[in-house]
């Protein structure tokens, strides 16, 4: 049988699609066919409406016409970027593969080559990330955080036409699509926490369906374990405030208390203009990676994240 994968129509996710195609092919070397799927948040960007003003992370707006295509038997295996995912599960459907994860940080591609130091004052740096927004704004450059709207494309076309000095993307999309050499600077985690789950996929298929088994075969564990991690402090955290939210974990090897991997989690939320901001950190078993971003989340909400309330809510 022919595994259908079902994709939406942009570059980003038609090259994710065919990269999970790809391993698939070689690795469970079973037929794939890709079918493109329309969702809300292709319409709705079509209409002219930013995502991100209409439809804050958590909710999925990418993310349902393809579950949707998947639970009415119309595809059999849904490709997500991560980080478009919400927290908690969805009924008759199994996140069964998490791959080797991209690059999970953020970059900034800027005219004339600059990096964020280099920006003059007042220089206009785009972003409909509150998450970015308010980590730049802390950095205290006096830089000018603007909304930005449009795919990885109609972004970077705003700096070429020097409509912006700069927008803030994600690495692991532009690697996808094969555009990092617009970037200018890759953004240190210590001053640019990226989403959770940013630079991994998720796989998800119908659950009790055959595939379930056979796409564990894609999955990374280590990957998994960060992952899980980030989504942690994010459930965590958006329970119990609305503040923008950056986080990034990662399974080092051969550094545990035994020899044994050790798993790393670095989290920050901030307000919305950047001013305040409660940043931690924590570290533990990778095998109890929900339990080690649940802790460093609610340690966080007891440090003050509960208080630094956004009406602009969590995006990517
Ligand atoms: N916000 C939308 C989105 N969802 C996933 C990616 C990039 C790929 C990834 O992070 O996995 C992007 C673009 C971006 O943030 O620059």
């Amino acid at each position: 049988m022919t595994i259908r994968i079902g994709t939406r129509r942009s570059l980003l996710a038609k090259t994710q699609s065919g990269h999970v195609a790809e391993m698939i092919r070689e690795r469970l070397g079973r037929e794939v066919e890709l079918v493109e799927i329309v969702t809300d948040g292709d319409r709705t960007q079509a209409a002219g409406t930013p995502v991100t003003e209409m439809a804050p992370q958590g909710t999925g707006v990418y993310v349902s016409a393809l579950r949707d295509a998947l639970l009415a038997g119309e595809v059999d295996v849904a490709v997500h970027s991560l980080k478009d995912l919400p927290t908690y599960p969805h009924p008759g459907v199994t996140l069964a593969a998490i791959p080797v994860r991209e690059d999970p940080r953020d970059v900034l591609v800027a005219r004339d080559g600059l990096t964020l130091g280099e920006l003059p004052t007042g220089a206009r740096v785009g972003t409909g990330s509150p998450r970015r927004a308010a980590q730049i704004a802390a950095l205290g450059l006096g830089l000018d955080v603007v909304g930005v709207r449009g795919n990885v494309d109609t972004r970077i076309g705003k700096v070429r036409s020097g409509e912006y000095d700069a927008v803030v993307l994600a690495r692991a999309g532009l690697a996808r699509i094969g555009r990092l050499d617009e970037v200018t600077e890759t953004l240190d985690p210590l001053q640019v926490l990226p989403a959770p789950g940013q630079g991994a996929l998720g796989i998800e298929c119908r659950t009790g369906d055959e595939l379930v088994d056979a796409l564990a075969a894609l999955d990374d564990a280590r990957t998994r374990a960060a992952v899980e991690a980030e989504r942690a402090v994010l459930a965590t955290l958006e329970g119990g405030c609305a503040a923008p939210i950056g986080t990034l974990a990662e399974v080092v090897e051969g550094d545990g208390p035994d020899g044994g991997d050790e798993l790393w989690v670095r989290a920050v939320a901030l307000s919305p203009d950047g001013t305040a901001a409660v940043r931690m950190s924590a570290s533990g078993d990778p095998a109890t990676a929900t339990e080690v971003g649940t802790q460093l989340a609610k340690e966080m909400l007891a440090e003050g994240a509960d208080a630094l309330g956004s009406e602009a809510g969590h995006d990517a």
